[in-house]
């Protein structure tokens, strides 16, 4: 596996690597677990050859949040895709990806704004703007993504289509379903701020959305049963829930009671960290 950390010497590498078939990109921000293999796994089977990004972008980091703590272990990281038989890392610095003087920003509006986007001003921002520079720098003909991050998958196909990135930059991005600990929860790289306490006390957020699923399939209105879940999550030892809304999983539109594409989405704080997931309305 070659490991690059500055742009003049990507092109090359990645132009090498597609002489002898496809390049799927894996955009991660490190710190892998399971979750993260699985779309280097699915990416491999779709593509001879597979680059994985490690970048904690800073813009999509709002003032106070955890820019600072995010875990960093690239040399760990570095073996695990090694091992994986993942052909290149690309891990660049904040310099190389944003230079003196750097001043665009990409937006996608609309569904940037709802959900994570309330809680989190300026996320989706800096998520869209360094995902089109990724797909700009590695220029890959697909690109994986988790569906974790429902929302950012979303904003991410808008954005490529709207930027006529997807032909013929990268003619698809697929989606990964969600990888969970055996307890439910979803992996995330933040599952590693949470004490042993609260990491148990965390199981209660899959657990409690598939009851309100349970009760909306059963004829409970919406409304009632995320109302429901807000309470049973604080219950269950989360301090706070920033949202939990029934939306069209397409286009994250308010949910249409017909529409068999409904989802779940939920955001919850336990002992400062934030977690999120999503799941069918079945
Ligand atoms: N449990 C999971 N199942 C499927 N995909 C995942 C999972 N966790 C992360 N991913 C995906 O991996 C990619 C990189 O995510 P990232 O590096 O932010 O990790 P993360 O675990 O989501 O971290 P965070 O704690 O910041 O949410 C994203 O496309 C994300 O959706
Ligand atoms: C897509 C991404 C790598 C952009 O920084 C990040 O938001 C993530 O890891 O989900
Ligand atoms: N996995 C999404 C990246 C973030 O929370 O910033």
């Amino acid at each position: 596996m070659q490991t690059i950390t500055h742009l003049a010497e990507l092109r090359p590498a990645t132009r090498a690597l597609q002489t002898t078939g496809k390049l799927a990109l894996v955009p991660t921000m490190g710190a892998l677990h399971d979750g993260h293999l699985k779309l280097v796994r699915e990416a491999r089977n779709a593509a001879a050859h597979v680059a994985v990004s490690i970048f904690v972008n800073p813009r999509q980091f709002g003032a106070n949040e955890d820019l600072d703590a995010y875990p960093r272990q690239l040399q760990r990281d570095a073996t695990l895709l090694e091992d994986e038989g993942v052909a290149l890392l690309w891990a660049p610095s904040p310099d190389e990806v944003y230079p003196t003087g750097y001043a665009t920003n990409v937006s996608v509006a609309g569904i940037s704004e709802g959900l994570c986007g309330s809680d989190r001003p300026g996320h989706f921002d800096g998520v869209a703007t360094v995902v089109c520079k990724l797909f700009n720098q590695v220029r890959p003909d697909m690109a994986f993504f988790g569906e974790k991050d429902w929302q950012q998958l979303v904003v991410i196909r808008r954005m490529a289509e709207d930027l006529d990135l997807t032909e013929p930059h990268v003619d698809s991005i697929h989606g990964v379903p969600i990888v969970r600990e055996p307890d439910g929860l979803a992996m995330s790289s933040r599952n590693a701020y949470l004490s042993p306490e609260n990491r148990n006390a965390a199981a209660a957020l899959p657990r409690e959305m598939r009851e309100a699923i349970r009760r909306v399939a059963e004829g409970q209105a919406a409304s009632s049963a995320t109302r429901d879940l807000r309470s049973r999550l604080i219950n269950a030892g989360f301090d706070s829930v920033d949202y939990a809304e029934i939306r069209n999983g397409a286009d994250l539109a308010p949910a249409n009671n017909a529409a068999a594409v409904n989802r779940l989405f939920v955001a919850a704080r336990i002992g400062g960290t934030r977690l999120i997931d999503n799941m069918p309305i079945i």
